[in-house]
């Protein structure tokens, strides 16, 4: 039934969120992932119990962190369903579930949860709509189209909500696709500004595409952004350039592999920088970085932080009008990079590990990067930014020309000749990192010897850092200060979905959707099949939301 007290959500409130509630991807604008809640900790997290759980009825990745608003769970699931709980309980209000047309290809069947505002909620879906719901009913309030599905464009992310509008950005950098970034009006529905990541005719940078590369280059744009509210920015990381191979498509590519810094009230580009140049190895740099403030040689300055997709560990300084390059040092083993020029930033590249057309080129780490889109996370307490990265991993494909056919597969090569190769001899796979972003050091890290980690993390103020990602179904809190694992469960699948902290009426819980699906799958045949490691190709799908509280 409907939901009889529902607190409309306000700019405030998703400024200063209450302890207890996540209304905002990361929780935070800042796109920290840190719940200041500290009920469960180091100290007890051993004592940690399932309270309730849910099963979701579908298969596919199950991304989303569960949203919180004041004792009411919403979660999203693939195949563009939400479902509101009793957060307390764990009982059903409600479920909406889209009608998913049956003629379409999903690349990355998942959603990675409902942005809110007042007393509506935003889903956006792999057909590529815009999706509003009445948050006590699930009943739908408007539904935007906003490009067509049909021609290899969708929607996977959480929709970014500030002051009244929901702002999304497209997927589709594997189907030649041109990104972009979108506002809508929250209560209506329509349009109110639209950024592509590819500059057209005219707009500064469009020099960096030849001919007509611009406009299919990719540039997808498919996280949620983070923002700073006190300079009205909103900062926007940006896919890979389409096809992968970066002669295909000669030039710099802006502003793909990039972050964009976004002015809300009309799309506007304040200030951007690019991560890697002429990107060739499918690196989509969206995962949004972290906004940080802390002292590095001696100065506070304000920082973005992005472990990212290229192995690269960067630390930016943002500027009310600019992006500065501070430093970057890899976190995980690459031979793409020969070093970083000092001045700009800007990788510099060994050309025997860049992709190209008509040979076969191998990379470390592979195509998923030294960290995917799962996100990091940073805590307040410790100082320390805690990264999913996957080690030992590299890659490689035959780059081929071929002509793009709207709404099919444009890599640049065939599917099966992506390789994962793991490295000889290797003693490990996943890696969880703690990286002191002030001084650049690894402070400590856990491996998984036999499993990939494609999962987000969460700080809390508890010293806790919570996560999944491992193939062999668990769930797992570390020690934020040492990384020693002080708690586990293994659950119904495998964990991409997103940890998160909330609390009711005074009691503390821990939340996660376990099920398993999209690249985390992918990684895991190319483990099993490819590279006789032991390890086995049969997680099991099938969502689940878990809710832990420590046993009284
Ligand atoms: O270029 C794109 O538009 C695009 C979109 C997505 C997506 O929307 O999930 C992924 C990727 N690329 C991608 O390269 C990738 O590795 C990936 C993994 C996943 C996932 O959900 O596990 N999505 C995506
Ligand atoms: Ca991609």
């Amino acid at each position: 039934g409907p939901i009889e007290n529902y607190s409309p959500v306000t700019a405030d409130r998703l400024k200063n969120p209450e302890p207890g509630n996540w209304m905002l991807y990361r929780r935070t604008y800042d796109g920290q992932g840190y719940s200041p809640l500290d009920q469960i900790n180091t100290s007890n997290v051993k004592d940690l119990t399932p309270v309730w759980t849910f099963s979701t009825g579908v298969v596919e990745g199950h991304e989303a962190p569960p949203i919180i608003n004041n004792g009411v769970m919403f979660v999203a699931t693939p195949a563009g369903q939400v479902i509101a709980l009793n957060a307390k309980t764990g009982d059903e209000y409600w479920r909406y579930k889209r009608q998913l047309p049956d003629d379409l290809f999903q690349l990355h069947p998942t959603n990675r949860g409902v942005g809110l505002w007042q007393d509506k909620l935003y889903l956006a879906t792999t057909d590529d709509h815009v999706v509003a719901l009445e948050a006590k009913t699930g009943k739908v309030l408007w539904d935007t189209k906003v490009q067509d599905y049909k021609k290899g464009q969708y929607l996977t992310l959480m929709p970014l909500v500030i002051d009244g509008k929901v702002i999304v950005g497209g997927s589709g950098g594997e189907l030649g696709v041109r990104g972009y970034v979108v506002a809508f009006d929250a209560d209506s529905g329509k349009e109110l500004w639209r950024t592509f990541t590819i500059p057209g005719e005219g707009e500064p940078g469009h020099d960096t595409w030849k001919g007509d590369d611009w406009k299919s280059g990719g540039g997808s744009a498919w996280m949620t952004g983070n923002y700073d509210p006190d300079t009205k920015t909103i900062y926007w990381g940006v896919g890979n350039a389409a096809p992968w191979p970066g002669d295909t498509h000669p030039g710099d590519n802006l502003y793909t592999s990039s972050v964009l810094g976004l002015d809300p009230d009309n799309g506007k580009i304040k200030a951007f920088h690019q991560y890697h140049q002429n990107d060739s190895w499918d690196w989509d740099e969206v995962d949004a970085p972290m906004l940080i403030d802390f002292q590095r040689d001696g100065r506070s300055f304000k920082s973005l932080v992005h472990p990212g997709r290229d192995a690269i560990f960067w630390i930016l300084e943002r500027k009310p009008d600019r992006i500065n390059y501070v430093a970057g040092w890899p976190f995980v083993h690459t031979d793409v990079w020969k070093g970083i020029e000092p001045e700009t930033g800007k990788p510099i590249v060994d050309p025997a590990h860049k992709p190209i057309i008509g040979k076969r080129v191998e990379f470390c780490p592979s195509l998923w990067g030294g960290k995917d889109w799962p996100s990091a996370a940073y805590s307040q307490k410790t100082g320390l930014v805690y990264v999913p990265a996957n080690e030992n991993f590299c890659g490689g494909f035959t780059g081929e020309k071929v002509p793009l056919v709207e709404g099919k597969l444009w890599l640049g090569t065939k599917p099966e000749d992506i390789g994962l190769k793991v490295v000889p001899g290797a003693d490990h796979y996943g890696e969880l990192q703690a990286w002191d972003p002030a001084t650049g050091k690894k402070v400590w890290s856990h491996n998984f010897p036999k499993s990939q980690l494609f999962g987000s993390v969460t700080a809390t103020a508890g010293d806790l850092v919570l996560g999944g990602g491992t193939n062999d179904r668990m769930f797992r809190a570390f020690n934020a200060k040492t990384g020693e694992v002080l708690w586990e469960q293994k659950t119904n699948s495998g964990i991409m979905g997103m940890p998160i902290a909330y609390a009711v009426d005074g009691t503390e819980y821990i939340a996660v959707q376990s099920g398993w699906g999209v690249d985390a799958q992918r990684i895991q045949d190319a483990l099993a099949t490819g590279n006789n490691i032991g390890v086995e190709n049969n997680v099991p799908q099938g969502g689940v939301v878990w809710v832990f509280a420590v046993k009284k």
